[in-house]
């Protein structure tokens, strides 16, 4: 690439720190003492409840280890992927996105109307996945989402598959120890995701010739309930950590997963727990491939601040709103460059004074 695109840079606020400063990084919590029982949660568990609940509150950011998913599983996913992007963009090109059915293949996302230095190929988890055909709040039309499957690589189907249901697994867990954490009983929340809309985005940054102008991913919260990633060794997630906002880079830690939890936690937890502020850097060397699993309600939820966790004192911070015409919102703004700000939950923010 000789003249970049400036689309790319970021305003200088938003750019890059290159010299990575070592600090205290997002917890890493050991999830080992889950696999010795199946269903209930024995007292024994107490501790990593706790704990949970603890990274939520202080960072919206851990790191599990022993979470109990197949290596293998992770590898040759993480392969098959890597094999697909090494193609042509003409090749790659024949499962591209459109407007009517945003899954697929494409290289121009834009984070923030910035446009981040990456190619992506995004897989729903249920295949077909329903959501609204349009955010048109009034408009009941829904739509089909189907993924589409590339010729080469061909084993890149079954290890979508395969790795889809281990993360499903350990979604469901997790959701399990935050409901515990917020005091709820450990089904709470389940019951939201029994048609659930995840999806596995497939990410690939190449070697970037302007690192210190562009990111990978500009500074964005995830929508959803939770996001699962998968980060090879490579690195260049940052977080932004909440006691003094400072971008906080996560150490690769082999065969660990990253979780955070997404809009739809800060707000079902009446801001107890919050989404908070990642990006990605990119370097001029090496480049770099990860994996979210974007753990994602039913499309006709309505989301908003449980009953259980809302108080005469502590009334509810959020108006109901709809996932699915929130998520149809998203894919809308994602596919052109529109003018209007991106939907965000603080648009369905209470003020104070609206609701005393
Ligand atoms: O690639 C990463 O490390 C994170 C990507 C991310 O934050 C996203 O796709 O929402
Ligand atoms: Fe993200």
């Amino acid at each position: 690439m000789g003249e970049v695109d400036p689309a790319f840079i970021q305003a200088v606020e938003h750019r890059p720190k290159l010299a990575i400063i070592e600090a205290e990084g997002i917890p890493l919590i050991d999830l080992s003492v889950l696999s010795s029982h199946e269903s209930s949660y024995p007292s024994s568990t107490e501790p990593l409840v706790a704990e949970i609940g603890e990274a939520c509150k202080n960072w919206g950011f851990f790191q599990v280890i022993n979470h109990g998913v197949p290596l293998e599983k992770r590898e040759k996913l993480e392969l098959a992927s890597r094999e697909f992007f090494a193609q042509s963009t003409e090749e790659k090109s024949k499962v591209k996105r459109d407007e009517v059915n945003v899954q697929g293949y494409y290289d121009t996302e834009r984070t923030k109307n910035v446009r981040d230095w990456k190619e992506v190929f995004d897989l729903t988890v249920k295949d077909p996945t329903v959501i609204p055909a349009s955010h048109e709040p009034d408009d009941k039309e829904l739509r089909k989402l189907v993924n589409r499957w590339p010729e080469y690589p061909s084993e890149l189907r079954e290890a979508f598959e395969e790795y889809a249901k281990a993360m499903e697994k350990l979604s469901y867990k997790l959701l399990e120890l935050i409901s515990l954490s917020l005091g709820l009983p450990e089904d709470r929340l389940g019951g939201f995701f029994d048609d659930h809309t995840s999806f596995i985005r497939l990410n690939h940054y190449p070697p970037c010739p302007i690192p210190h102008l562009a990111l990978g991913v500009g500074r964005h919260k995830d929508g959803g309930a939770l996001t699962i990633l998968a980060q090879d060794d490579v690195g260049g997630l940052e977080v932004k950590r909440k006691i003094d906002r400072e971008w906080i880079h996560v150490k690769p830690t082999p065969n660990a997963y990253i979780i955070n939890v997404g809009d739809i936690i800060q707000v079902w937890s009446n801001e107890r727990y919050e989404s908070v502020e990642h990006r990605v850097m990119v370097n001029s060397t090496k480049e770099r491939f990860s994996m979210p699993f974007f753990f994602n309600p039913d499309h006709n939820v309505m989301v908003e601040p449980l009953k259980e966790l809302t108080t005469a004192q502590n009334p509810a911070k959020y108006k109901a709103y709809n996932w699915g015409k929130f998520m149809a919102n998203r894919k809308r703004s994602n596919f052109k460059k529109l003018d209007v700000e991106n939907i965000q939950i603080y648009h369905f923010r209470i003020k104070l004074d609206e609701s005393s």
